[in-house]
């Protein structure tokens, strides 16, 4: 298979910062390639609710993740304080692209790109629904 490239946005509207702890590391002695989806888990929580979201409930819709991709681009150690630039792309009728770039923040150094693919989703009817109106406004207010 290709090697994944992830065409990422020049641009992030969101930063945060989160530690490698000891639970991230594993038997190699590195951030584990698990320990990075956590991450971009909770930055994507900190994404939504600097913009009054929540996964649950964004303008009253739900969210689902639709796929994940993660580029390992360089080892990430504990105690290194990584660096979680965040923003949201490639909207289409339903959903969107959340991008992730990790960095180490005293190197600078890059450590992954990520991407997970998002549809809005109504929980009850479990069924696929268009992008509400006021979130697609929101993430292209900071652009
Ligand atoms: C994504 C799905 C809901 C799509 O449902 P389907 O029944 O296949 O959709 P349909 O084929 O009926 O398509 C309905 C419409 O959606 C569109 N659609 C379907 N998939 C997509 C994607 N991926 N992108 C864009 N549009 C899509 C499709 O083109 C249809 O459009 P119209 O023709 O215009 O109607 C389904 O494939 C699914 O349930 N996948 C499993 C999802 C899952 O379990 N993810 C992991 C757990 S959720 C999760 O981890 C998580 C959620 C939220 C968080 O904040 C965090 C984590």
């Amino acid at each position: 298979m290709a090697r994944i490239k992830i065409d990422m946005p020049d641009h992030y509207t969101f930063t945060t910062e989160l530690p490698v702890r000891i639970s991230d590391i594993n038997y190699g002695g590195h951030l584990g390639n698990d320990a990075v989806l956590s991450m971009i888990h909770e930055a994507r929580i900190r994404f939504l609710n600097y913009y009054h979201y929540t996964e649950l409930d964004v303008e009253g819709a739900g969210i689902i993740m639709t796929d994940s991709a993660i580029v390992y681009r360089a080892e990430g150690f504990h105690g290194d304080m990584i660096q979680l630039d965040v923003t949201v792309g490639d909207f289409n009728k339903y959903g969107c692209d959340i991008y992730y770039v990790l960095s180490n923040k005293k190197t600078a150094a890059e450590i992954a790109h990520a991407k997970t693919g998002i549809v809005f989703f109504d929980y009850e009817e479990r069924k696929v629904i268009p992008v509400p109106e006021g979130f697609k406004a929101s993430m292209e207010k900071d652009a």
